[in-house]
């Protein structure tokens, strides 16, 4: 029989309800007690859930009250000792949150995925046990609801892999065998509970590996396997996000008792990988766990059937091509969606029925599951035949967009002179990303005028009266170039989301993004246009209330692409011009509104960055080329920003300086300055503001402690080209410590002013 599996589900809950326990829970609203009772009751439901849609593999240990990573780096006990004397619940959160005594540790991008995990720290001598047992309590509280679970594991070598050595010198592989130790330990343990599957996630199986990582593959699945030759639970071996590429014999020779692959991103791989994974069983990953479209199931029948024909059936599962923790919960709560677009969409729910469906007929033959077949079959020719999707306009536009359009009228060297005539700003002139602090006030105004019980007239007042007080408070805080505080806009992405056409947006659509923060991808359905200007009102209401330098503040196509869930019926550099072009629209008009400085926000370039090194070039050509088609459509004396909240920027630097941004704000606090190297040995040409507060903490960072971040940045940037500004926007931080750090960065910025006088 064909099985239908999962690889893990949403834990954040189809209404929040683990967001909400968490953030009562961090407020002291809530005890821990009740925390746990949220928890175990999200478990339950999502359990429940996975047994009724006909899973006849249940992941367990995919719950997290944070992150994954963390909780394997927890479990491990790699506590950094920072955190020592902090236990359970109040060291995890500490780790990932931070305490006024130890900073949080360092959060980054999951892959390509906007999931953040927190980053495992490495240093000399540190030991590894099995700290907590909680995958091994997880199976057994399953168990004890009558449901048999396969638990998730984030493996071995990808948690190394991700680690970073706070050690000099330290190599991180080195570390494996105490590590693979405690796997074995526990791998022991979940055996004696009754598991007689887990599934252990290999995601770096789909990047390109160095030798020390393809050897300690090898090495920890050697072993593991000879530690569970005596009983034990046998291995799933979970590759995602990609193809296995260079590393499928790798992958195929390891010694466990079967291999997930992921067959939405890398179709063409099957037939290599049946070839060659020999008796091992092997999960077919078909249904996206990364996109809301309805499946193609009768395409997805296809490679299914093949890899039956080829293994029979005991030895194939059919499951999502990775977690479902990418996905929106459940469609069924999406009451305003219409009907016919409802109807080419699949969340995490639905995809449960979908995967159940071909596992039936993959088994049985179509037939099993003719309704569920039949409706696929229809809503893919409905979508495809829907005129809703197609403007002619757009794409004339799109495929009429030449080389002249991507350029400015001069050289950056030509343009900043006019800039800085026109600005007359300081040395080290001050600014900040963009969003100041989306308070609860806010967030209550917003949700009571999308209920109707505020109207119009009385939520415009209010948000009139926010950005007057944001714009008087950054005057009285002495920032130079002022930005009006994005209190109009939910989120950076869904904001624009929601005003263009080609995009459709839910209600309750949330994915999580970390910890307790969510996102609400808008869905690109359709070509992309600009009905009318989005944001030229507020930025011209804001420029009015100052004499200041107003920045008109954009999300950049790139970035607007990255998190929004995208049509797949045409390749993404397609998409990624259409938007480019609206937004062109925009800084346009953003322009003839008499804004000086428009900021173009592509926080998700490097994300969208793909995983192989191969593939990297075609996509910053296209990507790089979206941002400029956006921003060249001004004069010189207009000046361009871009921010990217990131610090790894080595690999990308042609591709950054090719973007040819007036100025660039990047996050570079939490690395001491050190990603400047980068700038400085490629010889960046533009000014640059590198992050000089790390507004992922709550801290309040020295004045002091910013002066030396910008003595470091002037010994690798001339001091004619820099910037002062946080890392990032300041949406999620409080006003008290938004006064005082600005004060402070303020303060750092006109001390390095009297020193250079
Ligand atoms: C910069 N980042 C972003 C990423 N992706 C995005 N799409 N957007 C980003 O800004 N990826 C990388 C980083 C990730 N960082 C963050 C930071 C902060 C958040 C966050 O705060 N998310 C919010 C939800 C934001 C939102 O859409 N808010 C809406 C709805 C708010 C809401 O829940 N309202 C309640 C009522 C509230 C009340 O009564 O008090 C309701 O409707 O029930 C809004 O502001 O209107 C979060 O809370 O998780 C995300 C990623
Ligand atoms: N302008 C946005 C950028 C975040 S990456 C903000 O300030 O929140
Ligand atoms: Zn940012």
């Amino acid at each position: 029989m064909v099985k239908a599996a999962n690889l893990g589900y949403p834990r954040i809950g189809a209404k929040r309800e683990l967001k909400k326990a968490l953030e009562s829970y961090w407020k002291g609203d809530l005890d821990a007690a009740a925390l746990e009772a949220t928890a175990a009751g999200l478990r339950a439901a999502n359990w429940a859930a996975q047994a009724e849609a006909g899973m006849a593999r249940i992941p367990s240990n995919d719950f997290s009250f944070y992150d994954q990573v963390l909780d394997t780096t927890a479990m491990l006990g790699a506590v950094p000792p920072r955190f020592a004397g902090l236990d359970g619940l109040d060291a995890y959160f500490a780790m990932a949150r931070g305490t006024d005594a130890a900073p949080a540790m360092e959060m980054t991008k999951w892959f390509d995925t906007n999931y953040h995990y927190i980053v495992p720290e490495l240093t000399a001598g540190m030991t590894f046990r099995l700290a907590n047992q909680i995958p091994v309590e997880r199976f057994k509280e399953a168990k004890a609801r009558g449901v048999h679970t396969r638990p998730v594991l984030v493996g071995p070598v990808t948690w190394l892999a991700l680690a970073k050595a706070k050690t000099e010198g330290l190599e991180p592989l080195s570390l494996l065998p105490q590590v693979v130790a405690v796997y074995a330990e526990l791998l022991g343990r979940l055996a004696e509970a009754g598991a007689d599957w887990v599934q252990i996630d290999e995601p770096i199986l789909v990047r390109d590996l160095s030798p020390a990582e393809a050897e300690a593959l090898r090495g920890a699945y050697d072993t593991l396997s000879a530690a569970l030759s005596k009983g034990g639970p046998r291995i799933l071996l979970a590759t995602y996000f990609g193809a296995l590429g260079d590393n499928l014999e790798l992958a195929c020779g390891l010694p466990v008792d079967g291999l997930h692959i992921d067959l939405v991103r890398a179709p063409g791989q099957l037939d290599a990988v049946l070839a060659k994974v020999g008796d091992k069983s092997l999960s077919l990953g078909l249904i996206d766990g990364r996109n809301i479209w309805r499946s193609d199931l009768s395409r997805a029948l296809g490679l299914a059937q093949k890899a039956t024909a080829a293994l029979g059936g005991e030895r194939v599962e059919i499951a999502p091509s990775c977690s479902l923790l990418h996905v929106p919960v459940d469609l069924a709560h999406e009451t305003a969606l219409d009907d016919e677009l409802k109807g080419w969409l699949a969340f995490a729910r639905q995809k449960l029925d979908e995967v159940a469906a071909l596992a039936r007929a993959a088994g049985s033959g179509r037939e099993a599951a003719a309704d569920a077949f039949a409706a696929a079959d229809a809503a893919m020719a409905a979508r495809a035949a829907s005129a809703r999707i197609h403007d002619p306009a757009v794409k004339a536009r799109a495929a009429a967009v030449t080389a002249a359009d991507l350029e400015r009228p001069s050289p950056y060297a030509v343009r900043i002179a006019k800039q800085q005539a026109r600005l007359g700003l300081p040395a080290y002139p001050t600014t900040t990303i963009g969003s100041f602090p989306q308070t609860p006030e806010i967030r209550k105004a917003r949700a009571a005028h999308r209920r109707g019980e505020m109207n119009d007239a009385d939520y415009r007042a209010f948000l009139e009266e926010q950005t007057r007080q944001c714009i008087r408070r950054q005057e009285e805080l002495g920032l130079d170039v002022l930005v009006h505080g994005e209190f109009e806009r939910n989120d950076m992405v869904e904001y624009f989301g929601e005003q263009l056409s080609g995009f459709t947006f839910t209600k309750n659509g949330w994915v999580q993004s970390y910890g307790s923060r969510c996102v609400k991808p808008p869905v690109i359905f359709g070509d992309v246009s600009r009905p009318r200007a989005m944001t030229v009102d507020w930025a011209k209401f804001a420029a009015a209330q100052t004499t200041r330098p107003m920045k008109g503040m954009l999300t950049g196509p790139v970035t607007i692409l990255q998190w929004s869930f995208v049509r797949d019926d045409q390749p993404r550099a397609e998409t990624c011009r259409q938007v480019a072009l609206a937004i062109r629209d925009e800084v346009a008009d953003l322009e003839r509104a008499g804004l000086p400085i428009i900021q173009i926000d592509e926080a998700a370039l490097r994300e969208g960055l793909p995983l192989r090194q191969a593939e990297r070039q075609e996509y910053l050509d296209w990507a790089v080329a979206a941002f400029r088609l956006t921003a060249s459509a001004v004069a010189d004396e207009t000046q361009i920003h871009t921010h990217m909240c990131y610090s790894e920027f080595n690999d990308i630097m042609p591709a950054i300086a090719a973007m040819d941004a007036d100025v660039i704000s990047i996050e570079a606090s939490r690395s001491d300055m050190e990603l400047l190297e980068a700038f400085r040995d490629f010889e960046y040409p533009n000014d640059i503001g590198p992050g000089v507060w790390d507004i992922h903490s709550p801290r309040v960072p020295e004045q002091s402690a910013m002066v030396s971040l910008l003595k470091s940045a002037t010994a690798l940037i001339p001091a004619d080209r820099l910037w002062v500004n946080p890392d990032c926007g300041l949406k999620t931080r409080g006003w008290p410590e938004v006064e005082r750090s600005i004060t402070h960065l303020v303060g750092a910025a006109r001390t390095l002013r009297e020193k250079a006088a």
